[in-house]
């Protein structure tokens, strides 16, 4: 049936407690069938107090995720990629159990420890030793491959910022192109995405955008300006910039059938339970939402940044909010209620 008009006054609501709770910056698209509706409160730049605004770009951390995983489904509708297979048979020698899949990886099933633990388990010391690096996808993976393994390889869920450098290895293998020639051949170009970018080893966002502020471990020390960075630490797992017009474009065309085969779509969209509200398929979160409805897509959280993008299951309505800070539970927390707004409208009465 159809759904609740979306509740922008409920979206600006969720923003304004966003601030409250330390968020200098954020905003939300609302893309209803093509009826367009945005929010946006607070500054992009603290220096300065430039209003922030939907024309502003920003770092989307793991959804970036749901980019490299279009691309490989898109390989295997080509028949250069088989999910079933193991990681062995494309990139032979580089994990420690041959028995580790393709589609485990893309599920975070594959057990492979996430190396992000470690790396920034002091938010702000963490950032700035790495803020400026640029790792090879071996070295995150040698990072990982240190530790023991979460789980037996298909055994259990665990999110693993490991598997989605895989997942770029596997994008380079297979096409013999770097992983940002391929968002742009397949995704970007063809959906005319013009404020997202990969511009990995480059730190600095192309055009208008939003300063991010991560916010330290210790509470009442200062906001650390954290957009400048290479992102490399991520890389294919979270680098990739872009707004809230393209992913609300991208999240509908991928769930509108436009980015692939319906088959390999459907293998994309089958989930497997995370808790009460979540579940995961390949590259692709599902959130349960109060009313019923269950949007597809990602999060993502990055030093700066934190994003949501998700839509409707025929991608009809599709939603993009992001609040520009990021180490805040609370603000991480708040942000969800954009989707509540969004997509099943003013609470019940
Ligand atoms: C599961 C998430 C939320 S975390 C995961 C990934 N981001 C990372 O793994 C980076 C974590 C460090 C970010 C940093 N946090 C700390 O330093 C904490 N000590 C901050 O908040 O700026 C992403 O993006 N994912 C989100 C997702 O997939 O939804």
């Amino acid at each position: 049936g159809r759904l609740p008009k979306p509740d922008l006054a409920g979206v600006d609501s969720v923003l304004r407690t966003a601030l409250r709770q330390g968020a200098p910056g954020a905003i939300a698209r609302v893309d209803d069938d093509g009826v367009v509706r945005t929010a946006a409160v607070g500054v992009a730049d603290r220096g300065t107090g430039r209003a922030i605004s939907n024309a502003d770009r920003f770092r989307i951390g793991s959804v970036t995720k749901v980019f490299s995983a279009v691309v490989l489904m898109q390989l295997a509708d080509e028949g250069k990629l088989n999910l079933d297979a193991s990681v062995d048979r494309y990139l032979p020698g580089l994990l420690p159990d041959s028995r580790i899949t393709v589609r485990q990886v893309l599920g975070h099933r594959s057990g492979l420890y996430d190396y992000t633990n470690d790396m920034f388990a002091k938010s702000v010391s963490g950032f700035e030793s790495v803020r400026s690096k640029v790792f090879t996808y071996r070295q995150l993976v040698d990072r990982s491959l240190r530790h023991a393994r979460t789980n037996a390889p298909g055994a259990a869920y665990a999110y693993s910022n490991t598997n989605f450098v895989v997942a770029g290895m596997l994008i380079e293998k297979l096409t013999g192109h770097l992983v940002g020639t391929e968002y742009a051949n397949r995704i970007i170009e063809p959906l005319k995405l013009r404020d997202t970018f990969y511009v990995h080893p480059g730190k600095n966002i192309p055009g208008r955008y939003a300063r991010g502020y991560l916010t330290p471990d210790t509470a009442g020390t200062p906001l650390v300006d954290a957009t400048q960075q290479t992102v490399s630490w991520a890389q294919s797992a979270g680098a990739l910039i872009s707004s809230t017009r393209d992913l609300d474009t991208f999240l509908s065309a991928l769930l509108g059938g436009r980015l692939m085969s319906a088959t390999r779509l459907g293998q994309m969209e089958r989930m497997i339970p995370v808790n009460s509200t979540q579940a995961y398929g390949l590259g692709l979160r599902r959130r349960d939402l109060s009313c019923g409805v269950s949007v597809y897509g990602h999060t993502g959280a990055v030093q700066g940044y934190y994003t949501y993008a998700f839509a409707t299951k025929d991608g009809r309505r599709s939603l993009t909010a992001l609040a520009n800070t990021s180490n805040n539970g609370a603000v991480l927390n708040t942000m969800l209620g954009t989707l509540e707004s969004a997509f099943c409208g003013k609470p019940a009465k």
